[in-house]
């Protein structure tokens, strides 16, 4: 592929590896981005849009598209903020998945045993500017200076071995099931960050012909995001119920509610948020529902 072949496409970047790959993958399917990426090459072509995927290092993201160079890309918010092009980054969608928390860590066996006593010491991290903005904000509050203030030293990867390695007597590093930090021996004082991936795109673009075309690709993405938060509720209640059923599943504008054959009866069929399904079949079993049925949607646009 030549240079020449990327002009007039909107360059869209993926994280190239690592824990938000496969996911990106399903929302490019999702949102009907078509593209055969050829083996080691980390730059291709849309088949079915004047679109352009560049697969980057998750951290690279932020300063290409700061910068302008890249329109849109998907990456963590956590290292948007660690990025120093954060400013000319807009956050488009929270995308719900990626969820973790950047936490300060010790060993279980430690006698430091708040953020506080932990203030002063070796801290070791791949967040070198959240995590020295979070000490620097401790190190004023305690009045620590010069000699005494706390040290951010960088790794990068690898972070929950330093303590055992003697490296620090605390790290800064992301958690989601925590496993890792367990595995280790260690265990979180504090949460500096919460984080999930997210749409970016320049405030700055070089291709503002572009702007359509960006608004497209956002709208299909909140579509993919939406279809999998929501599922379909459907059931059969008695008419003198529907106030309290509507109350349970008001649905996103209002729920849709036709009669049935059976005097008395109505079918309604609303959306709801899939973490909540269980309860509220609960609860509409509970007023009278019959015939309760939810349904997955492939894809949607609310
Ligand atoms: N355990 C996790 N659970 C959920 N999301 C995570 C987890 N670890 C990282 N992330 C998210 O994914 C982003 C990329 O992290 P990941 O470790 O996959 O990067 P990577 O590209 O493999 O980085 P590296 O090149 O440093 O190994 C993080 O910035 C964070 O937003
Ligand atoms: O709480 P957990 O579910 O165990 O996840 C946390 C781990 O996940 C990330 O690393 P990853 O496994 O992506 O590998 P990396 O260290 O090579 O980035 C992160 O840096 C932690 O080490």
């Amino acid at each position: 592929m030549n240079l020449e072949s990327l002009d007039g496409r909107l360059l869209f970047a993926i994280p190239k590896k690592g824990r938000l790959y496969e996911k990106c993958l399903s929302i490019l399917a999702g949102a009907d981005i078509q593209f055969r990426r050829h083996h080691r090459l980390d730059v291709c072509l849309a088949l079915n849009h004047p679109i352009a995927l560049v697969f980057l290092p998750a951290s690279d993201i932020p300063s290409f598209v700061g910068k302008g160079n890249v329109d849109l890309g998907i990456t963590g918010h956590d290292v948007i903020l660690e990025a120093t092009m954060q400013e000319h980054v807009t956050e488009v969608l929270r995308l719900g998945f990626g969820k973790c928390a950047l936490q300060v860590q010790v060993p279980e066996s430690s006698e430091i045993k708040t953020v506080d006593d932990l203030a002063g010491k070796r801290v070791v991290t791949s967040f070198e500017v959240l995590a020295g903005e979070y000490f620097d904000a401790i190190d004023t509050r305690l009045q620590l200076s010069g000699e005494n203030k706390t040290r951010i030293e960088y790794v990068g990867g690898s972070v929950e071995a330093a303590c055992a390695l003697g490296l620090a007597d605390g790290i800064v590093d992301l958690v989601e099931s925590g496993d890792t930090m367990r595995a280790a021996g260690l265990h979180a004082l504090a949460t500096v960050l919460d984080s999930e991936a997210v749409l970016i795109k320049s405030t700055v673009p070089k291709h503002t012909h572009l702007a359509p075309l960006i608004g497209l690709i956002t709208s299909r993405i909140a579509g993919v995001i939406a279809s999998s938060k929501y599922v379909v509720c459907q059931y059969n209640i008695l008419r003198t119920q529907l106030p309290a059923a509507t109350a349970i599943t008001p649905g996103r504008r209002a729920p849709t509610i036709s009669p049935l054959e059976e005097e008395n009866w109505l079918a309604v069929s609303s959306m709801v948020e899939k973490g909540k399904i269980a309860t509220i079949m609960d609860r509409l079993v509970a007023i009278g529902a019959e015939d309760i049925m939810i349904f997955n949607l492939d894809n949607c646009r609310v």
